[in-house]
């Protein structure tokens, strides 16, 4: 099948003051319809900043370079202007779920109206809020409420009826989960999974392995701007082929709870070769050079020892 979204060699840096930020590095995705890929690595390793530059939405201080296109339009994202994402492409072609809508979802108007018009704006019927309020798991009572009023799991459901407003044929869910307890958790998972069903492509940012695990068909691992493993969910849970893969599977509760000890690398400074080297239980002089592949690892796990 046609892949939905391709993405190619998209890097982006950050300009400081005196250093530049490696944000996201010469990262390859794609994404098919019907598919849930979920892209997980911990904080900062870049998977905001990737949501961000498809969609237009970086700050003036990026510089994004590399390829981004829809299956069915000519246009690279990364290069077509925000009068074009502004009109055809952001909430239409691809909604998003932000990250901490509590803070993006602003304005003066209550939930209901700004639904209704989301709704009216992507030519469907503003009298269907209620119904998309509670698909998103928001009681439509609460659609009185301007966003300032919402408390965080409040907001971050009426983020999730409004990125389904367009009915995109691709979603991406930023941490949609953030600020709900386990039901609403599941609920939010459960109704990615169905657009995915119904044949919409959804990306899913994500600290939450475990959610990973219950609805995605392919993982994809960042971690500092690249990524490092990428491939079908049910072989990545039963045996990741990079040691940070294995790492952070080992920190979920039901299996090892032991985090990775260290930290990530500054983006700022990084190693010319492995960037996971000074955490790795596996390195060796090789590691200075860095590991391409769909694992980029110079000692992938094999068999057995993947989750020893
Ligand atoms: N405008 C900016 N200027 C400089 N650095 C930035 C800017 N925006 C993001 N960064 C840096 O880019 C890196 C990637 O950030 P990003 O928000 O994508 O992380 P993330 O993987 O989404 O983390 P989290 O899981 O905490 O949301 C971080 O080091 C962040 O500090
Ligand atoms: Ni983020």
């Amino acid at each position: 099948m046609t892949d939905l979204l391709t993405i190619s060699g998209l890097t982006v840096r950050f300009q400081l003051r005196d250093a530049v930020v490696e944000a996201v590095t010469d990262l390859d995705l794609t994404v098919r319809p019907g598919e849930l890929l979920a892209v997980v690595g911990e904080s900062g390793c870049g998977k905001s900043v990737l949501a961000h530059a498809l969609l237009g939405l970086l700050p003036a201080n990026a510089t994004v370079t590399g390829r981004a296109h829809l299956a069915d339009g000519p246009v690279d994202l990364l290069r077509c202007g925000e009068k074009t994402l502004a009109k055809t492409i952001r909430g239409r072609r691809i909604g998003l779920i932000p990250q901490s809508p509590a803070t993006s979802l602003t304005g003066v108007r209550r939930g209901r109206r700004l639904l209704a018009e989301t709704l009216k704006a992507h030519g469907r019927d503003p009298g269907l809020a209620d119904h998309v309020a509670e698909q998103a798991g928001l009681d439509p009572a609460d659609l009185h409420r301007y966003p300032f009023e919402l408390s965080g799991g409040m907001a971050q459901r009426l983020a999730t009826a409004l990125a389904l407003a367009g009915e995109p044929p691709l979603l991406i869910a930023d941490e949609p989960t953030g600020g709900l307890d386990r039901p609403l958790v599941e609920h939010t998972l459960d109704l990615l999974r169905s657009r995915c069903d119904g044949g919409a492509a959804v990306l899913l940012i994500t600290h939450d392995l475990a959610a990973a695990e219950r609805v995605a068909d392919t993982v994809a691992v960042m971690y500092a701007g690249r990524i490092v493993e990428h491939r079908a969910a049910d072989e990545f849970f039963r045996g990741p082929g990079h040691p940070y893969s294995r790492g952070l599977l080992n920190a979920l509760p039901d299996r090892e709870f032991r985090p990775i000890a260290g930290h990530p690398p500054m983006l700022t400074a990084l190693p010319e070769g492995c960037a996971f080297a000074a955490r790795c239980d596996r390195v060796t002089a090789a590691c200075a050079r860095r590991p391409t592949g769909t694992v980029a690892c110079h000692h992938p796990l094999t068999g057995a020892e993947v989750l020893a």
